[in-house]
C-alpha cells in the first residue's frame, strides 16, 4: 500500500501512527509495537520528508521529542532543552557523522585516504531506561523531573529522592551553585526478571522490556511503589549550570563522580571515528554479559567549545550521536502453540512463530512458560507478538500486539490428554502449610499423569539419569535412549541394568565393541554416590546442590526418603515447596519400585550411613515453635515459651494456669497456643517432627542459648571433647553457654571452634579436616578470661 501511496498521505498517515505510539510509549509506558517497528515507521516518514522538505509540519514528530508531560505530576519547564539523540545503524552513518562534525569545525578535511585531525569523543553505553534531570541548588537535590517534551517535564522530585544512588547532597565541595545533571534512570537485568517473575506469579502484567519497567516504576504517583523498584541513575551530561565546570565532557563527568553521582564504568575517550567503532565492537561483544541493556553506545564531541560551536538541530544536538545496536524485539505471528511434556511430566506450550530475525538470529519458537502466562497474555493463535531475544537468554513472547488481532485467531487450549501417550493432563495442585493452616491452590502448571508409562517423561528421565552429574553412564546419547525406549526395551531406569548383550548388539548402530563398551559402561555405574543417585532420579526441583545437601546431611538413602517435609526445611536452602516435592516422590509407589529394583539390580550407593549434624545442631526449641507457625505466636511469643518451658511436651501439655505464668505470653497467644494443640492429629504430628528431628541427630539448645543475641559468641556452635583438668565438660559447657555460644555434640562445617582436651579423637580428627579452629584447654581459659570468667 506504501508504494501506491502519494508520499503527502502517507506522511500523514505515518504521523498519526507515531503520535500514537509515542503517547503509548511515553506517556502510558506501555509501547505496543517493538522499538524496531517503531524505528521502520520514524525512518519512513524521515526519507519522505527529507526528499520532500516542503511536507514537513512543525508538529511532525521528527521535529519533536519524546511526548507530553502526564497531567498527573507537577510541569517542570527545562530551561536547557533535554534532545533526543540522532541514530546512526551501521559504520558508514557513523563516519558521516563525523565527517559532519568535522565540516562543522572546519577542520582539516585530511589527507587522501580521509583521516584528518581526529577528534576526541567521549564515548558510553546508552543505556535503555529514561532520561531525568536533577537539579542541585548550593549541593542539595531540589528537583528531580523527566524529560517529557523536551521543554516541559514532569516533576517527579519524590520519586527519585527514592532511588538509591542518587545522592540527596553532593559530594565535597565547589559545586555550581545550581547544578542541573542529566542521566538515565534504569533497572538493571536481574531487577527487570525478578520483577516481570513477581509480575507473573501475581497475574499481573509484566513489562515489555526494562526501559519500560523504568519508565513504569519511575512515574509512579507513589513514591512507595517507586522505592520498591530497583531503579538506578547514571549520570551521563548537564542542563542549567550557574558556576564552573571542566571544559571537556570527559572532564565534568569525572568531576560529577567526585561529588558523588554515578557515572558509567564503562566511559572512554577515542580519537577520531575508527576508535568510536572499536570502542561500538568492544561495548557489542560485551552486550550480553553486562548487567544491564543497552540499545547502543553514544558518542560525544569531548571539547564542550566544539559542542557550543556545533550546536543543535530540531530535536537533537549535532554534536552526539547514538550508534545502535540490533534490536532485540521484533515482532512476528504466532502460528501455532504446541505442548511439550518434559521429564517431570509438566506440559508447556510453547509458540511456534513465523520465522523472524532478531538481532542476527532467527527465531521460530519461543517459551510460553505455562498456561497461567497464556491467559495473562491473553494470546490467541494467529495474533501478531513481540518476542525479545536477549544475550543467552530463550526468546520470549513479550506481549500481544494491540489491535492487529485477525478474525480467525484461536485460543490456546491446554490438552486433555497427552500428546505423547494419551494419558490424562491435571493441574498440578499447591499445598502451602502456613499460620498452622494447610491451603491448596491451583498451580500453574499442568502434568501429564503418565510418569514412565509416558514415553516424553520416560526418554527424558533415562537420559537425565545417565547424564555426567547424574550416574554417568557413558555412550548413552539421546538417540540410543530413543531406540531403547521404542523399542520397548527399557520401561524404567531400572531396566538399563538388565541389558544383554545381544539386545545392544541388535540395536541400531552397534557393533560388538560399542555394545561392549556400553554395557561396561553400564556396570560402571552401579557404584554411584548417594548424592549422584538422589540428583539422578529427577525428583522435581532438586538439582545437584540440593541433591548433595541431602545426602551430606541426611547420611542416607533411607534417611532421605522417611524424612518429612517439616523436617526437610530445617536444611538450608529448601524451601517448603521443594521440601514437599522430596516427600511426595518417595511417598510414591511407582518411585519406590523403581528404587527397589535399581538395588536389587545391583546399585550399591557410596558414602552411605553417616549421619551428619548439620541439620540438626542449629535447631533450637524455640525455632521449632515458631516454624509451626502457630496462630498469635510468633518468634519472640516462642522464645519466651522456650525459657519457661524445658520440653516440647512440656508446652503441648501446659494448662492455662501455667502459660500465663510465661512472661509477657499475650492472651492471643495463649489461646493460639491451646487451640492449637487441642488437635489431636496435630499433636501427634508436632511429636512426629520433634523425634525425626531428634533421631536425625538434633538436640534442644538451652532456653539459655536462644537468648544469646548480643552476647560475645552469640551465634557460634562450639564443640568439646576429649578431658578437661580445670573443670569438667558439662561445667565448660555451661561457661560457653552464658557466654552465648551453643554447645553441639558433633562437629560439623557450621561448628566455630573445637575445645579438645587429651584423648580428643574422631571429633578432633573431623574438625581438622574440615579447618575448623581447635582451643587446647589452656586457650579456653584465656578466651573465658578475656570475658571476665576465672574460674
Ligand atoms: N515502541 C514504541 O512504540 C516506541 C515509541 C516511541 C519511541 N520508541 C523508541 O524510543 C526511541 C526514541 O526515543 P528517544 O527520543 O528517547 O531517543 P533515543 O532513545 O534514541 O535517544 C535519546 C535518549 O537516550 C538516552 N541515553 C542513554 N544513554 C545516554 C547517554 N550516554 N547520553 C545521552 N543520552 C543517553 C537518553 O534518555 C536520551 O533521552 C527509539 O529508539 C524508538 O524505538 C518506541
Ligand atoms: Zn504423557
Amino acid at each position: 500500500m506504501t508504494q501506491t501511496q502519494d508520499p503527502a498521505a502517507r506522511a500523514i498517515e505515518l504521523r498519526e501512527q507515531i503520535d500514537l505510539h509515542n503517547h503509548r510509549y511515553y506517556v502510558l509506558d506501555e509501547p505496543s509495537i517493538p522499538d524496531a517497528e517503531y524505528d521502520r515507521l520514524f525512518n519512513e516518514l524521515k526519507a519522505i520528508e527529507e526528499a520532500q522538505p516542503d511536507l514537513i509540519t512543525p508538529d511532525s514528530p521528527t521535529q519533536r521529542v519524546g511526548g507530553a508531560a502526564l497531567s498527573a505530576f507537577g510541569t517542570v519547564a527545562h530551561e536547557v532543552p533535554m534532545l533526543s539523540l540522532g541514530n546512526a545503524f551501521d559504520e558508514q552513518s557513523m563516519r558521516d557523522f563525523d565527517r559532519r562534525v568535522r565540516e562543522g569545525l572546519d577542520l582539516p578535511a585530511g589527507d587522501l585516504f580521509g583521516a584528518g585531525e581526529a577528534v576526541e569523543y567521549c564515548c558510553e553505553p546508552k543505556l535503555d531506561g529514561l532520561a531525568v534531570s536533577l537539579l542541585y541548588e548550593n549541593g542539595q537535590l531540589v528537583r528531580g523531573a523527566t524529560r517529557g517534551d523536551g521543554s516541559t517535564g514532569e516533576d517527579i522530585s519524590s520519586n527519585v529522592r527514592t532511588i538509591r544512588n542518587v545522592p540527596l547532597k553532593l559530594r565535597g565541595q565547589g559545586w555550581p551553585a545550581v547544578l542541573e545533571v542529566r542521566g538515565e534512570v534504569f533497572i538493571n537485568k536481574a531487577g527487570f526478571e525478578a520483577l516481570n517473575e513477581r509480575a507473573r506469579e501475581a497475574g499481573s502484567k509484566t513489562f515489555a522490556n526494562p526501559r519500560n519497567a523504568a519508565a513504569g516504576s519511575l512515574r509512579q504517583l507513589d513514591p512507595n511503589i517507586t522505592r520498591a523498584r530497583p531503579l538506578e541513575f547514571c549520570c551521563y551530561g548537564i542542563g542549567r549550570v550557574d558556576g564552573e565546570l571542566p571544559d571537556s565532557q570527559v572532564g565534568i563527568l569525572h568531576q560529577l563522580r567526585e561529588w558523588g553521582l554515578s557515572i558509567s564504568k564503562e566511559l572512554k575517550l577515542a580519537a577520531g571515528v575508527d576508535e568510536c567503532l572499536e570502542y561500538y565492537r568492544d561495548i557489542g561483544e560485551r552486550r550480553a554479559a553486562l548487567g544491564y541493556e543497552i540499545d547502543g553506545v553514544v558518542f560525544k564531541v569531548n571539547k564542550l567549545a566544539y559542542q557550543r560551536e556545533l550546536g543543535f538541530r530540531a530535536r537533537e544536538p549535532r554534536w552526539a550521536i547514538a550508534h545502535k545496536f540490533p534490536a532485540m524485539e521484533e515482532i512476528t505471528e504466532l502460528l501455532d502453540v504446541e505442548f511439550q511434556v518434559g521429564r517431570t511430566g509438566a506440559v508447556t506450550p510453547v509458540a511456534r512463530l513465523r520465522p523472524v530475525l532478531v538481532a542476527g538470529v532467527t527465531v521460530s519458537n519461543a517459551t510460553l512458560h505455562n498456561m497461567d502466562e497464556v491467559a495473562r497474555l491473553g494470546l490467541m493463535i494467529g495474533d501478531s507478538v513481540i518476542i525479545r531475544r536477549a544475550g543467552d537468554v530463550i526468546p520470549q513472547v513479550m506481549q500481544v500486539v494491540a489491535d492487529m488481532r485477525p478474525a480467525d485467531a484461536r485460543p490456546v487450549k491446554i490438552p486433555e490428554q497427552c500428546p505423547v501417550c494419551g494419558s490424562d493432563v491435571e493441574r498440578t495442585q499447591l499445598i502451602k502449610r502456613g499460620r498452622g493452616r494447610e491451603t491448596v491452590s491451583e498451580g500453574a502448571v499442568y502434568r501429564c499423569v503418565g510418569r514412565l508409562t509416558c514415553q516424553a517423561q520416560l526418554k527424558q528421565a533415562i537420559i537425565h539419569f545417565v547424564s555426567r552429574r547424574a550416574l554417568d553412564i557413558d555412550g548413552l546419547g539421546e538417540k540410543i535412549v530413543e531406540q531403547l525406549v521404542d523399542t520397548g526395551l527399557v520401561s524404567s531406569p531400572a531396566d538399563l541394568y538388565l541389558l544383554t548383550y545381544e539386545q545392544v548388539l541388535a540395536l541400531e548402530g552397534f557393533a560388538e565393541i560399542s555394545t561392549k563398551n556400553l554395557l561396561g559402561s553400564i556396570q560402571d555405574s552401579k557404584q554411584p554416590t548417594l548424592a549422584r543417585f538422589i540428583y539422578a532420579l529427577g525428583i522435581p526441583d532438586v538439582g545437584e546442590e540440593t541433591a548433595k545437601l541431602l545426602a551430606r546431611s541426611l547420611g542416607s538413602l533411607q534417611r532421605i526418603s522417611q524424612a518429612l517435609p517439616e523436617v526437610l526445611v530445617y536444611l538450608p536452602d529448601v524451601g517448603m515447596e521443594v521440601a514437599h516435592e522430596i516427600h511426595a516422590f518417595f511417598d510414591d509407589e511407582h518411585n519406590q519400585t523403581v528404587i527397589r529394583q535399581l538395588l536389587e539390580r545391583g546399585l550399591v550407593l557410596q558414602e552411605e550411613g553417616e549421619l551428619n549434624p548439620e541439620l540438626a545442631a542449629s535447631v533450637s526449641l524455640a525455632e521449632f515453635i515458631t516454624r509451626l507457625e502457630i496462630p498469635g505466636v510468633a518468634k519472640t511469643g516462642a522464645e519466651r515459651l522456650a525459657a519457661s518451658f524445658t520440653s516440647l511436651e512440656a508446652i503441648m501439655q501446659a494448662d492455662w494456669l501455667e502459660l500465663k505464668r510465661v512472661e509477657r505470653f499475650t492472651e492471643k497467644a495463649q489461646t493460639g497456643l491451646r487451640d492449637y494443640f487441642a488437635d489431636a492429629q496435630r499433636r501427634e504430628r508436632v511429636l512426629q517432627i520433634e523425634q525425626q528431628l531428634k533421631a536425625f541427630g538434633m538436640h534442644w539448645d538451652s532456653p539459655r542459648a536462644a537468648q544469646s543475641e548480643g552476647m560475645p559468641l552469640s551465634g557460634q556452635t562450639w564443640v568439646l571433647t576429649g578431658g578437661l583438668e580445670a573443670f569438667s565438660r558439662d561445667v565448660a559447657k555451661d561457661y560457653l553457654e552464658s557466654l552465648g555460644a551453643k554447645v553441639a555434640g558433633s562437629v560439623s562445617a557450621k561448628t566455630h571452634c573445637v575445645v579438645a582436651g587429651p584423648g580428643a579423637g574422631s571429633k578432633l580428627a573431623k574438625a581438622e579436616q574440615l579447618n575448623v579452629p581447635v582451643l587446647d584447654e589452656q586457650g579456653l581459659l584465656d578466651l573465658l578470661k578475656d570475658h571476665g570468667i576465672e574460674p
